[in-house]
């Protein structure tokens, strides 16, 4: 179990080490428009989940889209404090 605070400093660290393998290496090697599109279904599946199946199938899809949304923040160089201060 992870925190989404641990989450954007691990993947920051592949961002940073481009380990083999990795597939949020391969996710922002993709670009923005690719990952953007994966938020998109991720927040559909998040969605179709929470309406139709279990709590604890819509949190896996949940943390799915909070993943992705971690990866388009390290796609256009956006921090968690910058994204905190609108909170
Ligand atoms: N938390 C996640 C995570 N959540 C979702 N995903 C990705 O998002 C996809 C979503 O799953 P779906 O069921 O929608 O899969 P799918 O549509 O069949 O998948 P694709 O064909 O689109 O890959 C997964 O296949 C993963 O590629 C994640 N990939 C990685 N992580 C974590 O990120 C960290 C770094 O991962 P790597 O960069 O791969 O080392 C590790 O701690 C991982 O646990």
């Amino acid at each position: 179990m992870k925190t989404f605070e641990e989450l954007y400093a691990e993947l920051a660290e592949k961002a940073r080490t481009r380990p083999p393998g990795s597939g949020t290496v391969a996710a922002l090697d993709a670009g923005v428009h690719a990952i953007g599109k994966k938020i998109v279904e991720e927040a559909a599946e998040s969605w179709m989940a929470a309406e139709h199946e279990s709590a604890d199938r819509a949190a896996e899809e949940i943390s799915q889209l909070l993943y992705h949304v971690q990866v388009l923040m390290l796609a256009r160089g956006i921090g968690l404090d910058q994204v905190y201060k609108h909170l």
